[in-house]
């Protein structure tokens, strides 16, 4: 173990004696050589080796006290650094401690007080900025970012997110500075459903109508802004029509697309299934009605059915309320919900992910419907003594579908049907049990030798390769991981398993620390008063979540918490990041049936000094192609700076507008990634075009094809702009060579993003990182212009359909 001192930067520790000459210590060059300076000074002379943090630094490093230098091991021991105890009221000291345990590779102090390009005055405020501190600062700069490339719904639903699971002090504070983000599709939300193009809301109609919606999210989810006393409130009247609103999205559904899937479905149908379907089409044609339950092993298709029934229900104009007890199964069910939220059955939200369904479920379901059909039929209070057994028609599937698959190779086909009957004989307790001590009881039962993985010193890269063949050129394939996944009995299996498969994805990890919060003893005192903070970091227990979560883009993740089912985000959703910012991830929901929905609206904004240029060549109802958009760092005089690209339409910029657009136009293959992440971008093998912005509301369509010079290397290039005569600001940069990839490739996903185009005419940002630019191409939609309060001017354009859903 190796104690590492530590200082404020000019105060370090001196040693002399009464009659030393002060000024000739103080010129002393040994003076200045402390553990943390020197350890600065090995950054610098190792750049190689920036992986350690200051705590972490003896692994790799020896301090050598005669020499006062740290010299390097020749191979890395596991060497424990402890930094001395600092009591919280040390303030600056305290701070720096903390951020001693993080930043890795510091060559300055000054280093250390950069988060994401900026230099902070403190310490104290890095550790605000990187969310080691836990307060609602946290909360604003994350709407502040994700409102640089999320459209306002998903703002909202962020927005919903932040106040069910974080301790927000004044959730009215936040509301009030950022509703005008989470609003901003409103207008022309209404004037879509009034049928109203001049409509025009007031902002004290905007927040309402914003409040409204944030209202419905919570709904749909069993809870109400009542719930968030500091809340404002939508008003009355808004409420009751919120009500209806239930009614009205279930109503919603295109009878004819409805009517088309049940024909695809109901051809599919097996013997078994089919039988189901007619007895309960027949008793709702002969108006006879009746309860059914349908029970099988699993992958016998009974998801399948429900969905062939409830399209052919929707396709008849009636209501359908497919409800699952749990939020992941809900996702496979056409319009799927959870029955918490649509029967408003109370729970423990900690509870709410337990597989059972509590008796107390059904008496609510029994009380809603007693309620509905104002009578006693049907529902019983408790499930086995239930009186609705009596009046229940009991159907059972039989063929397993997973086993019918026509495109599974034979032989796989053979190991499932092996491993299923093994699995069904292990149930039904057919398998004997064998003992693995002497004296142990016969309580085990053997693998057979088939279904091992060769537990040899590869075992467990072994089993990655046989579970994903081909992980690098196969990840970008969300078909591909979908199916694929490794169980694992303790989360310290968990954590080897996801290291090794992250280091086999490109691209740089990014770290994500959970807030430190100061807990009451009880005492008066501090919990990390008593216990350093890296030990209570250090702790992997059951439901706590880590304190260090590395993410790449592009890898794949399970939800481990129902967040908001209505978009996807429950317990157990297999998702894959799409995109890194600072405080914000961005993920691609891949399983259930929300993972094909319509994305999300994104936006583009236009700032003023471009809006008189381009509202002549923009016209909504039409259809653009735009080649030749420069990439620029973001403004700082507009708002939305951090994790944004701007997009310069200059003087080679082509806008052509495409004359057929309906039947050309692609299905959405956007990719969005920062500008900080374009670099491990062109390392992929298809490398995406890197490019530009999407797309808008309504009919109007602009397709952008930015067609960035193959000389332009964007990895690391250093940024000048300068005031031009001719329109506001030009860009120019100073750029090596490095080709890029002119094919945009099939992405699975699609986004929403926000991107400022054109320039304000005010100095930008130099050399700014965490911009966001947009990869891919698109025809996207050009909105009408749209006055805002604010200083800018803007016209919106707003994407409108694709293949994925971006949450
Ligand atoms: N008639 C069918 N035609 C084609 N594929 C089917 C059919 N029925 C089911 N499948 C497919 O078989 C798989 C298993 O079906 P499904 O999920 O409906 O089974 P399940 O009984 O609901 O399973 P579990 O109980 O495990 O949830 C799915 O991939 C589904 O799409």
């Amino acid at each position: 173990m190796e104690l590492l001192q530590f200082h404020l930067p000019g105060e370090q520790f001196v040693v002399f004696n009464d009659n030393d000459d002060l000024h000739t210590i103080l010129e002393q060059p040994r003076l200045q050589q402390t553990m943390l300076t020197m350890w600065f000074q090995a950054n610098k002379d190792f750049p190689e080796l920036n992986q350690y943090t200051y705590q972490n630094f003896p692994t790799g490093f020896r301090w050598d006290r005669s020499l006062k230098r740290w010299t390097q091991r020749q191979i890395d021991r596991p060497c424990i650094g402890r930094l001395p105890f600092t009591h919280s009221n040390s303030r600056e000291r305290y701070y720096l401690r903390m951020l001693l345990t993080k930043v890795s590779g510091a060559k300055s102090f000054e280093d250390i007080r950069t988060v994401d390009g900026v230099i902070h005055p403190s310490f104290r405020s890095v550790c605000h900025a990187s969310g080691l501190r836990n307060d609602d600062n946290e909360w604003h700069a994350t709407l502040s970012e994700a409102s640089n490339w999320a459209s306002s719904s998903q703002l909202r639903n962020m927005f919903y997110a932040i106040l069910m699971f974080s301790k927000v002090s004044d959730p009215k504070r936040l509301w009030k500075q950022h509703w005008g983000e989470l609003t901003d599709d409103l207008d022309r939300m209404m004037q879509r459903q009034t049928r109203n193009p001049n409509l025009r809301l007031t902002p004290e109609e905007m927040q309402n109508q914003g409040l409204q919606e944030i209202e419905h999210i919570l709904n749909k989810l069993g809870r109400s802004l009542t719930y968030f006393p500091n809340m404002p409130q939508p008003s009355s009247e808004i409420a009751h029509n919120a009500l209806n609103r239930l009614i009205r999205d279930e109503l919603d559904y295109d009878s004819r697309d409805e009517a088309n899937r049940f024909d695809t479905l109901v051809r599919g149908l097996n013997t078994d299934q089919y039988r189901v379907c007619v007895v309960i089409l027949d008793a709702h044609s002969q108006d006879v009605g009746g309860l059914f339950f349908v029970y099988s092993s699993g992958e016998t298709g009974k998801t399948y059915l429900w969905n062939t029934l409830i399209a052919k229900f929707r396709s008849k104009r009636k209501i359908v309320l497919s409800v699952a007890s749990s939020g992941i199964v809900a996702l496979l069910l056409l319009g799927g919900k959870t029955t918490h939220s649509t029967f408003k059955i109370p729970f423990d939200p900690d509870q709410h992910s337990a597989p059972m369904t509590h008796r107390l479920a059904f008496e609510a379901v029994d009380r809603h419907f007693k309620d509905i059909y104002n009578h006693n039929r049907v529902f019983g209070a408790t499930l086995h003594r239930a009186s609705f057994w009596r009046e229940c028609q009991v159907m059972c599937l039989r063929i397993n579908m997973r086993l019918c698959r026509s495109e599974v190779p034979s032989d796989t086909l053979e190991q499932i049907r092996e491993f299923a009957n093994w699995i069904t004989k292990v149930g039904e307790g057919d398998i004997a049990g064998v003992p693995i001590t002497e004296e142990g009881e016969p309580n085990w039962i053997e693998m057979p030798h088939d279904f091992l993985i060769t537990d040899d010193e590869h075992g467990l890269q072994n089993l990655i390769n046989f579970d994903y063949p081909n992980l690098p050129s196969n990840y970008t394939d969300w078909e591909y991981l979908k199916d694929h996944g490794i169980l694992a009995p303790t989360n310290n299996d968990v954590d080897e398993l996801n290291s090794k498969i992250l280091s086999m994805l490109p691209g740089n990890v990014q770290r994500y620390y959970s807030s430190d919060t100061l807990g009451h003893t009880g005492d008066g005192g501090f919990l990390d008063n008593m216990e350093p903070m890296e030990l209570l970091n250090s702790l992997n227990l059951s439901r706590l979540p880590y304190h260090c979560l590395e993410l790449k883009v592009g890898a794949p993740v399970i939800l481990m918490q129902n967040m908001n089912q209505s978009i996807g985000l429950c317990n157990g959703a297999r998702l894959i990041i799409k995109k890194l910012g600072y405080r914000v991830v961005e993920v691609l929901v891949i399983i259930g049936l929300r993972a094909i929905e319509s994305v999300d609206e994104g936006q583009v904004t236009l700032l003023n000094t471009d809006i008189d240029k381009y509202k002549e060549i923009l016209k909504q109802g039409k259809v653009y192609s735009v080649a030749q958009i420069e990439l620029m760092p973001p403004d700082r005089s507009y708002k939305y700076t951090n994790y944004q690209m701007r997009l310069k339409f200059g003087n080679k910029t082509m806008i052509t507008e495409i004359l057929d657009d309906c039947d050309d136009i692609p299905r959405y293959n956007f990719r969005f990634i920062e500008f900080c992440h374009i670099p491990q971008y062109l390392h992929m093998p298809d490398s995406p075009l890197i490019g530009a912005c999407l797309s808008t509301v309504g009919r109007t369509r602009l397709f952008i094809d930015p067609d960035i010079d193959e000389t332009d290397d964007l990895h690391g290039c250093d940024f000048r702009v300068q005031t031009s005569a001719i329109e506001g600001l030009e860009f120019s940069a100073n750029l090596s060579k490095k080709s890029i990839e002119k094919e945009a490739p099939a992405d699975v996903g699609s986004s929403g993003a926000a991107a400022d185009v054109g320039s304000s005419g005010a100095a930008a940002d130099i050399g700014s990182t965490g911009a966001a630019a947009n990869v891919g191409s698109s025809k996207a939609v050009v909105a009408e212009e749209k006055l805002t309060e604010k200083k800018q001017k803007r016209i919106k354009l707003v994407a409108t359909k694709g293949q994925g859903k971006k949450v």
